[in-house]
């Protein structure tokens, strides 16, 4: 098993406890985190990517408890073994397309994948050296899937990745989510709450607030 989380609960300041449904995944698997807007969803992708730490239980990625870690052994952990692909893709708009991507394998010290290799499979190989600012939405998405990609990471988290895009682009990157993670041998985690998703993972859990 590559990846697993267990018990998992938390409380932000002055608000009830949420408790978490337990996920376990294997290389090349994906799943879909659903549930309604306030439930929980983006809390439990932060504690999966080790961004807040649980009260009780824990996150296994590659025999590693992430729960456990701190500070700086974690902050490497993460840039090396966690892509995240979040709603809007947050890119550095004064770096163009290739170096967006080579900051990732900076922060993660780490070769990675080949960047123009990666590009070319995202379908914007001639897109290497434009401007962030001049891409199309679905463009700079896919730019973003191929930062959190460009590590080679054991675990891919996504956070509403389709929720700006149009049915043509939802597909693409959906499609590309799961290719890829297949190829590197990735887990493959999407908090959503596009019904265009599902069709495409079967696999999911749901978040309740009790
Ligand atoms: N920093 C915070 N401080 C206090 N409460 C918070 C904080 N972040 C989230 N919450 C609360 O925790 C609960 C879960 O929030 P969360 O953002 O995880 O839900 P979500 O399912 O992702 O929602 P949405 O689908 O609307 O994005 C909500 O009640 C929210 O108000």
């Amino acid at each position: 098993m590559l990846f697993e989380s267990r018990n998992l609960k938390y409380s932000h300041p002055g608000q009830q406890s949420l408790t978490f449904p337990d996920i376990t995944l294997h290389p090349g698997e994906s799943m879909l985190v659903l549930g309604k807007s306030g439930s929980g969803k983006t809390t439990l992708l932060n504690l999966l990517a080790g961004l807040l730490k649980p009260e009780t239980g824990e996150v296994r990625l590659a025999e590693q408890n992430l729960a456990a870690m701190k500070g700086q052994k974690l902050d490497l952990f993460r840039g090396k073994e966690i892509g995240i692909v979040f709603q809007k893709p947050h890119l550095l708009a004064a770096l163009n397309v290739k170096e967006n991507l080579q900051m990732a394998h900076f922060f993660g010290k780490k070769k990675g994948q080949n960047i123009e290799q990666l590009l070319e499979e995202l379908g914007l190989g001639k897109k290497a050296k434009s401007s962030v600012l001049t891409l199309s939405e679905g463009e700079a998405q896919r730019v973003s899937i191929a930062r959190a990609l460009a590590n080679s990471p054991k675990l891919i988290l996504a956070d509403e990745p389709t929720s700006s895009l149009d049915d043509e682009n939802t597909e693409k990157v959906i499609k590309l989510l799961k290719t890829q993670a297949a190829k590197i041998g990735a887990a493959l985690i999407i908090v959503t709450h596009d019904h265009r998703v599902k069709a495409h993972v079967p696999n999911f859990v749901e978040v309740k607030a009790l």
